[in-house]
């Protein structure tokens, strides 16, 4: 079996005087650790260096929302604009308690990178709203939606900055986002989002595009390291729009799921869960699994130890750390949520050997299809599922190449590979746009 890239260590500062305090848990800083890697080995232009990790606009806004209750309450809402250099920018909306601007900034810029990877002809966002849904009616959550869309209304439209799904959010609020952008444009604007039900615009194979994508690159790595589906096992870190799809697609490749999780735990079954029951159990509960029956209960730091040959980490930021990643056993990380893996839990990863598939690239199949969808809405032609999922098969398995490959080239990891062929894109494009005139 090839053992994956070892060198993945930052060895100087290059681009910043005095080196920064790296606070790990700070996801910003924790992107930029890896950056800072693969622009030394680009050795790319400090001026070049400074615009590329420079977010282009922040925009925070204070949303009132009338609650149930008749009170009112103001919330925090953000959207970061990393990138337009590709194209309009595009990212999802998260709505969770802990969102904050350093985290926001952190997801725009990876968009830039994602997008810059798979190849859509697209810039980096991310908007997120710091609430707890979970807490919320469906009224309260429309009326939040539609006043963080209405105080925003600049920074959206088709051509500008495309908002889409991510934790906390789904295909409802993507429609009242649609239905509060389209009553200010005063024309009905399909364009202005993806992730939306079919009815208004949306794409086939969008809800599972992420989850398919983590299925098609988990697939394309056990080929470059032998392993055969059929024999894989695999246990998958959070059952939302990501987790559960990848879980029931990695399944009917011939994987075992063994173990799944969300936050009310982990639950284990050495003979495989069955996925469809775990889902359909979620759908009837709330989205929670507390209580499924099909499978021993266990936690989720027991969950990123189990012995299984793939673990896919499809929850959120900061999960395999440098206190829990040297208990990995996984032969192959895939990184379905956003920076799960730290820096320092990077370097323990690859010291072991274990080949990690990175975010940038591992959950690039959402915002493929979320580009699919742009463009059919665009043209008012829309594709089967067939073609969508064809189409993004071969896009995702064309980066994973491509990344696998920079990553032998420059004699480092995947992730460093990714942000090499990113950081390059849109560097090249800076150039070619004449930024220095
Ligand atoms: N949706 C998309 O298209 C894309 C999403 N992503 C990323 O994937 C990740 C998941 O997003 P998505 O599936 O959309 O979000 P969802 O809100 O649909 O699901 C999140 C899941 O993670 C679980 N979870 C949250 N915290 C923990 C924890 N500490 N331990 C275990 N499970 C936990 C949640 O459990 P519970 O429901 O019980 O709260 C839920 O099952 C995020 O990082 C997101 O940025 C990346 C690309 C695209
Ligand atoms: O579909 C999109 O536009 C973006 C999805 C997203 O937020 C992500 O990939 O992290």
């Amino acid at each position: 079996m090839p053992t994956p890239f070892k060198r993945d260590v930052k060895t100087r500062a290059l681009y910043q005087e005095p080196a920064p305090h790296i606070d790990k848990d700070n996801p910003f800083q924790s992107m930029m650790e890896r950056f800072d890697v693969a622009a030394e080995l680009l050795e790319l232009d400090t001026g070049l260096y400074d615009v590329l990790r420079s977010p282009s606009r922040i925009h925070i806004t204070s949303i009132p929302v009338v609650m149930d209750d008749g009170r009112l309450r103001v919330f925090e809402g953000y959207r970061v604009i990393h990138s337009e250099v590709l194209g309009p920018s595009k990212g999802g909306i998260r709505f969770a308690p802990d969102v904050h601007v350093d985290e926001v900034k952190a997801l725009a810029a990876w968009m830039t990178w994602k997008c810059a990877v798979v190849g859509v002809p697209f810039g980096g966002a991310k908007g997120g709203v710091t609430c707890d849904p979970s807490t919320m009616s469906a009224g309260e959550v429309e009326r939040l939606t539609r006043r963080y869309t209405a105080n925003l209304i600049d920074v959206f439209g088709p051509d500008k900055d495309i908002p889409a799904p991510d934790m906390n959010t789904n295909e409802q609020v993507m429609a009242w986002l649609l239905d509060t952008y389209s009553m200010h444009a005063r024309r009905t604007e399909t364009a202005v989002v993806t992730g939306k039900p079919l009815l208004i615009g949306g794409s086939e194979g969008r809800r599972e595009a992420t989850g398919r994508g983590v299925m098609t690159t988990t697939l394309a790595a056990m080929e470059r390291l032998g392993m055969r589906a059929s024999q894989a096992t695999v246990a998958v870190q959070g059952f939302g729009n990501v987790g559960s799809v990848a879980a029931k697609l990695l399944r009917e490749q011939g994987c075992k799921v063994v173990a799944v999780s969300d936050v009310s735990g982990g639950y284990y079954n050495a003979d495989g869960i069955d996925i469809d029951a775990a889902a359909a159990y979620a759908a009837e509960h709330d989205r929670s699994l507390a209580g499924f029956d099909g499978a021993e209960p266990l936690t989720n730091e027991e969950l990123l130890a189990l012995d299984v040959d793939v673990l896919a980490p499809c929850a959120k930021e900061n999960q395999i750390t440098a206190e829990n990643a040297g208990d990995v056993k996984a032969k192959i990380v895939a990184e379905g949520a956003n920076g799960p893996t730290t820096p320092e839990a990077d370097a323990i990863l690859n010291e072991n050997g274990v080949l990690v598939i990175p975010d940038i690239l591992a959950n690039a199949g959402g915002v493929t299809v979320s580009y699919f969808e742009w463009v059919q809405d665009r043209q008012g032609y829309f594709w089967s599922a067939d073609r969508v999922n064809r189409r993004l098969d071969r896009m995702m398995r064309g980066a994973f190449n491509r990344v696998y490959d920079a990553a032998e080239t420059y004699d480092t990891s995947m992730r460093i590979g990714a942000y090499v062929i990113a950081i390059e894109k849109v560097a090249g494009a800076l150039k070619m746009r004449g930024i220095y005139a």
